[in-house]
């Protein structure tokens, strides 16, 4: 039984398999272009066997004038019209090479529009289980970096080796009119230059395989030194030398890396330089011979000699590019596996609200990919119409898991949901059904209307409505104090940017929410950051703010929850207690016990003032 293949070489089709790709990708991005790069190509190949063959006469005329032979209407007669026609060739040639060069510039940006697109339209439809798998982050990587130029330099190594192989077929086909027994000669002397290039290809694509992890660390610790968010604790704690450093440490991993690979590629590509050359010179030394024992004439030999010349030049041009597109071709195979049906699309939700009765999980399992240990085990959860729900438990205990679950962010290992009664089949749906404002929510550096109004992506912005939004979320002040309103950039970083704090961006969250007005609601700490006047403001008119729709509050602070319609205490991934407050407390459990270990913590406090 033969050992598998490892997964950091190439396999044979994937070099055909990535240029097929490519040239599917840049038919779909530029067609005409492509059309005029290649049949350019065609052109030339055709012009430089056109020149051979003329080649070929006039070495003949040359050699008759020579000897004497010249009559009135051969010799330099005929070396004027072939001479004429080679410069027109030339000067077609090179007009036609121009406008190559531009159509494909044109083609080169078209190409990184096309495939930037692609990529972005595939990792936006990943669901968010792949962003817990390394290998997901490895193939995203590669793909971003993959559409960054990737594909424009295999086209453009595609055309030239398209170039390559044209002018080589053309020059063999006019080899077989002059001198057929030499071509076995020149496929010989390409042996050793293309098998360089194989193993130059497998090196390359075995060396960045390898280090695809060590680059995103490296990436991350890029961002951890240049970003706005991270410059702040960065800084307070004396970092930034020990972020150098470590960044240092990954980089010599590539460096050293590249160097030894590159010597490796120095020495092959040097003996095979030497073995092709070798059989160029024997080949030289035959027709020598041929020609001296009257087996071949002069003119056949020159351009026979020119032919193999211009063959063994090709195939090393060939050889080379082949071998430096190692890289690309393992970008390009990921970008192929990132666009392809191995990510899961994920609509994007949202609509409009969706008709929401009940929702219910029964018996709910849920592990993250990789993790050995569930977070979740057999979870059972009601929530109705307009009620509040409350989700309390420690830290690490599954709620904010629960949530997304809840949320359709991820499917469960096992267990039922039921929306309305019926069983979800489709995380989708659940996903248009509900808002949830994260614990780490995002803050857009965008402008305040898109805050909010990305709450409700398919459809135009609204400002009536994002002002209404901002009301009930008790942002619509601070906004209009802002220089440019609802139309200011929420980031420093862009000209006439502003930012906020901590707890305005976290009401500008809440609004995200309340424009997105989804019947199902599921607040992560959603005060966290808020004054204890704005947190009792927004419980205390809970109930009206979300008339008629769910909530599902997840909280740490006790006096929060208690008004809520039923409690959840989660413990260990397991729903230990349920019940109204009332309740709770008089079972004296694990809520009851936390509740008054907080409540006494403020009594202390209390007696400490007084
Ligand atoms: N993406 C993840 N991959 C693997 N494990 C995870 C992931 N996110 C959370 N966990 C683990 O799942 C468990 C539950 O996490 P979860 O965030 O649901 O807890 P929580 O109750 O919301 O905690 P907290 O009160 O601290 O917010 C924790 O042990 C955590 O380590």
């Amino acid at each position: 039984m033969s050992a598998p293949r490892p997964a950091n070489r190439l396999r044979a089709g994937d070099v055909m398999g990535s240029a097929v790709f490519v040239l599917r990708l840049a038919w779909r991005a530029d067609r005409g272009s492509l059309l005029v790069v290649l049949g350019v190509q065609l052109a030339t190949a055709v012009g430089v066997a056109g020149v051979l063959l003329l080649v070929r006469g006039l070495a003949g005329d040359a050699v008759t004038l020579g000897r004497g032979q010249a009559g009135a209407g051969g010799g330099t007669g005929r070396i004027i019209p072939v001479i004429a026609a080679m410069v027109a060739l030339r000067s077609v040639g090179g007009i036609l090479r121009a406008a190559a060069t531009a159509r494909q510039r044109v083609l080169a940006v078209r190409l990184d529009r096309h495939v930037t697109d692609l990529v972005l339209g595939a990792a936006t439809r990943a669901e968010l289980p792949h962003f817990e798998d390394a290998a997901f982050h490895d193939r995203l990587q590669r793909a971003v970096f993959a559409s960054r130029g990737q594909p424009v330099v295999v086209i453009t190594t595609l055309v030239a080796v398209a170039q390559a192989v044209l002018t080589g077929a053309a020059v063999s086909v006019a080899f077989l009119a002059m001198a057929w027994w030499l071509l076995p000669f020149a496929a010989v002397s390409a042996l050793p230059t293309l098998r360089a290039a194989h193993a130059e290809r497998n090196a390359s694509y075995g060396l960045s395989h390898d280090l695809a992890e060590n680059r995103r660390v490296r990436q991350y610790l890029e961002r951890l030194m240049t970003g706005r968010d991270e410059a702040k604790e960065v800084r307070a704690l004396g970092l930034g030398p020990l972020l150098r450093e470590r960044w240092h440490g990954r980089y010599a991993e590539e460096v050293d890396g590249t160097v030894r690979t590159q010597r490796r590629h120095l020495r092959r590509k040097a003996v095979a330089r030497l073995a092709g050359d070798a059989v160029v010179v024997a080949v030289i030394g035959a027709v020598w011979w041929l020609m001296d024992a009257r087996l071949v004439d002069l003119p056949t030999a020159l351009a026979a000699l020119t032919g193999l010349w211009l063959l063994s030049t090709r195939v090393q041009m060939v050889g080379g590019l082949l071998g430096n597109v190692g890289d690309s071709i393992l970008y390009l195979k990921d970008l192929r596996a990132f666009a392809g049906p191995s990510v899961a699309a994920a609509p994007a939700g949202g609509e409009g609200p969706a008709v929401f009765a009940s929702l219910e999980a029964r018996g709910l399992r849920f592990r993250y990919p990789g993790s050995a240990a569930p977070v979740l085990n057999g979870v059972d959860v009601a929530f109705r119409q307009g009620e509040i729900i409350a989700l309390v438990g420690g830290n690490g205990s599954g709620k904010t898991t629960l949530a997304k679950i809840l949320a359709g962010l991820y499917p469960p290992e096992s267990g039922t949901l039921l929306l309305n009664g019926a069983p979800v089949d489709d995380p989708a749906r659940l996903r248009e059904t509900s808002a949830v404002v994260f614990q780490d929510f995002v803050r857009y550096r965008l402008p305040v209307l898109d805050n909010i109004a990305f709450g409700r992506p398919g459809q135009a912005a609204d400002p009536d409505r994002a002002a209404g939004s901002a009301r009930r979320a008790g942002a619509d002040a601070f906004v209009e104090r802002l220089p440019r309103g609802y139309g200011t950039v929420l980031s420093k970083e862009f000209r006439d940017g502003e930012d906020l704090s901590g707890g305005q961006w976290q009401r500008l969250a809440l609004a995200r929410a309340f424009y997105r007005d989804a019947p199902f609601v599921i607040l992560d700490e959603p005060t966290a950051a808020l004054d204890p006047q704005a947190e009792e403001e927004l419980f205390g008119r809970m109930r009206e703010l979300f008339a008629g729709r769910t909530v599902l509050l997840i909280s740490h602070r006790f006096s929060s929850v208690r008004g809520a319609d039923r409690i959840y205490v989660l413990d260990g991934g397991s729903v230990v207690e349920h019940g109204t407050h009332e309740q709770l407390m008089g079972r004296r459990g694990r809520y009851a016990a936390m509740f008054l270990t907080q409540a006494a913590a403020y009594l202390d406090a209390e007696t400490a003032v007084t």
